[in-house]
């Protein structure tokens, strides 16, 4: 209660008769980060707000707040999605998504560091005018409230750049407390230079122009009152903080978007929503309506298929499904894209596997990240993989195949991202590897993955039903350059631990997969298919981009052929990040949300 008696927090309730039959200003589908992110900064201006998010709250969870609390393959405020292949067949990993207030920020490994200037001043050169570094950067500073390593962690190779971070935000990036394994992680230092030569060791990963392998960082904060570390999500930094309570905002948990509602000329008009926990085939729904617009927010793996469902995406799939089309947009659910990952692991010798210095019981995941590029990768053989990837005609046959196999709407459009991504790898040399060393129980490991994939898959609702899951295809390893880079990494991630800095301590260099030095690629590739699974940056499937490209949105995050409706997650990214996708996208959502404000009052 605040000041005269009068309501003034944030209303977060299960109750549907909250919004049922209600009217807002705007209605943001999605309480995860970019969501909570839009809430937030409307509701602060005024306007009346309805979040309305699937999951639960589960703040007073463990596996939420304490950093170090999620266990391995949890299904807590997981999606949990299923993933196919293109013979339709069920993949045989699942798709981790956030599921609950705070979105994968609530489930996410934490990691934070930022991308480069070239790659965010893409996102304006693809056709976005005003998405460029000098503009999305102030952002990233306003995240931020970044706590300096004190003088224990500092002497374990944690480092701060000031210049590269923000302190008056409200997501906590630091360093854990103490720093985990650092013997392992002294020894990566030492031995990763040997294999990657030119790879630049120390300081503070956010610089990217100077570091390209660090103690890691997290989105976290150290609670001196429990000893525990705590993790800073989207919810915490944006919903829950006493100080950025909200009269005009409602967040209504456990209820799905269903789809989008609107008028005559395609002014989105509110939503149909519906409880997340029901099973029938025609579920009871209700409607909310909101005055100034829609916010679609549900993620790359979401947001697609409500527009999907709203009558918005490629003529061929609404049609088998009996939904009038309303906007044809091809580029709906094509585009998709996350890394391929995979992990090798090394036998610490017997003598050392008590040693909590060099192995542990777990915690924050990856203590040291490493950004590898194509010059490092490959001292000897850059040249045959430029060539490769560089020339008009392999770009031309790419861009065909990606159409070919509905994962770009047109070849144009598949191409220029395409060239996008492949000027950031050979004019910019930005890496195409990100490699995160770790060690646990018995084993050092090395998780790894290409960082900017040219290969492309999609996502399509299967049936209107919004209980149902929707068809994701991911197409990972489909291209060859991101073949030769996953059999590459692989083998230089078995020559990390076979490099005289862990003689002493390693037992079995190549204990699983047990593909001796003289494996031969066919070999490597096979073990990698058969393990990889996405990064959990899943990016692009309504792609920010010229219509006549195959985007979704506009400039503005605008659903391309209506009034009202914007799109604002991380399926507005067209291309993969060098980074972790949280840095950039508390960016793009602080800046998207000006940008809706200005389409508001513009509108009157
Ligand atoms: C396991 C995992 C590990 C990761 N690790 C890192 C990391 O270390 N560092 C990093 O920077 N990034 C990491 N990420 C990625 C990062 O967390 C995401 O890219 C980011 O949170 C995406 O933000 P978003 O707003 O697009 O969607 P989200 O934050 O996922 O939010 C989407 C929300 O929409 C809700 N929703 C879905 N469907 C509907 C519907 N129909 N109606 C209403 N609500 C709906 C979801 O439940 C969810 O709460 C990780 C992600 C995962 C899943």
């Amino acid at each position: 209660l605040g000041l005269h008696g009068w309501a003034v927090g944030t209303r977060v309730t299960n109750d549907s008769s909250v919004a049922a039959g209600k009217t807002f200003d705007y209605i943001i589908a999605g309480a995860g980060l970019s969501g909570l992110v839009i809430g937030n900064k409307l509701s602060g201006e005024g306007l009346s707000v309805l979040v309305i998010e699937a999951g639960p709250d589960a703040s007073w969870n463990p596996e939420v707040f304490d950093a170090e609390g999620r266990k391995f393959g949890s299904e807590t405020c997981s999606w949990k999605y299923p993933a196919y292949g293109d013979d339709g067949k069920p993949l045989p990993w699942k798709i981790d998504a956030g599921a609950c207030i705070g979105g994968s920020t609530s489930i996410n490994g934490m990691v934070w560091y930022r991308p480069t200037k070239a790659e965010l001043d893409k996102l304006e050169s693809l056709g976005n005018p005003g998405w460029n570094w000098d503009n999305l950067e102030p952002y990233m500073r306003a995240t931020e409230r970044h706590i300096t390593p004190d003088k224990a962690q500092a002497a374990q190779g944690a480092a701060s750049d000031l210049d590269v971070h923000g302190f008056g935000g409200f997501v906590n990036t630091s360093f854990t407390k103490p720093l985990r394994i650092p013997r392992t992680v002294a020894l990566y230092k030492e031995a990763l230079p040997f294999v990657f030569p030119g790879l630049s060791i120390g300081g503070d990963l956010s610089n990217r122009s100077a570091v390209s392998s660090a103690s890691t960082m997290y989105t976290i904060w150290h609670d001196p009152a429990t000893g525990k570390t705590r993790r800073s999500s989207a919810a915490d930094a944006y919903l829950w903080a006493l100080n950025q309570q909200r009269a005009r905002l409602t967040v209504l948990a456990t209820h799905k978007t269903d789809r989008v509602l609107f008028d005559g000329d395609l002014t989105a008009t509110g939503i149909v929503f519906l409880p997340s926990n029901g099973t029938s085939k025609r579920p009871k729904t209700f409607r909310a309506y909101a005055s100034k617009g829609v916010v679609l927010s549900a993620g790359t793996l979401a947001s697609a298929p409500i527009l999907e469902r709203s009558g918005i995406g490629k003529r061929s799939v609404l049609e088998r499904l009996g939904i009038r089309q309303l906007v044809d947009l091809p580029g709906v659910g094509v585009n998709l894209n996350d890394q391929p990952g995979a992990a090798t692991y090394a036998l610490v010798s017997p003598a050392h596997q008590n040693d909590t210095s060099i192995v542990d019981d777990g915690g924050l995941f990856a203590p040291e990240i490493s950004l590898v590029n194509i010059d490092e990768l490959w001292p000897f053989g850059t040249a045959s993989h430029l060539l490769d990837i560089s020339s008009e005609e392999a770009l031309r046959s790419r861009a065909q195949k990606l159409v070919d196999s509905g994962a770009a709407a047109n070849i144009r459009g598949a191409g220029a991202v395409l060239n996008t991504a492949v000027d950031l790898i050979t004019t910019h040399r930005l890496p195409i590897v990100e490699l995160l060393a770790d060690g646990g129980g018995t084993t050092l490991f090395t998780a790894f993955w290409p960082l900017m994939p040219l290969s492309r898959g999609h996502i399509h609702i299967n049936s209107s039903n919004p209980l149902d899951h929707p068809i994701i295809t991911p197409r990972l390893l489909e291209d060859p350059f991101d073949v030769a880079i996953a059999v590459a990494i692989a083998r230089a991630s078995r020559a990390v631990f076979n490099s005289a800095p862990f003689k002493d301590i390693v037992a079995d260099p190549y204990y699983d997969p047990p593909i001796g030095a003289n494996g031969t690629d066919a070999e490597y590739l096979a073990w990698y298919r058969r393990t990889a699974f996405g990064a959990s940056h899943w990016v692009g499937a309504t792609a920010m981009m010229p219509r006549h490209l195959g985007g979704v949105v506009d400039h503005k995050l605008r659903v391309y052929g209506t009034k009202r409706l914007h799109i604002v997650d991380a399926g507005v990214l067209p291309f993969q990040l060098t980074a972790h996708t949280m840095s950039t996208l508390y960016a793009v959502a602080g800046r998207a949300a000006d940008v809706i404000l200005r389409c508001t009052v513009e509108r009157g």
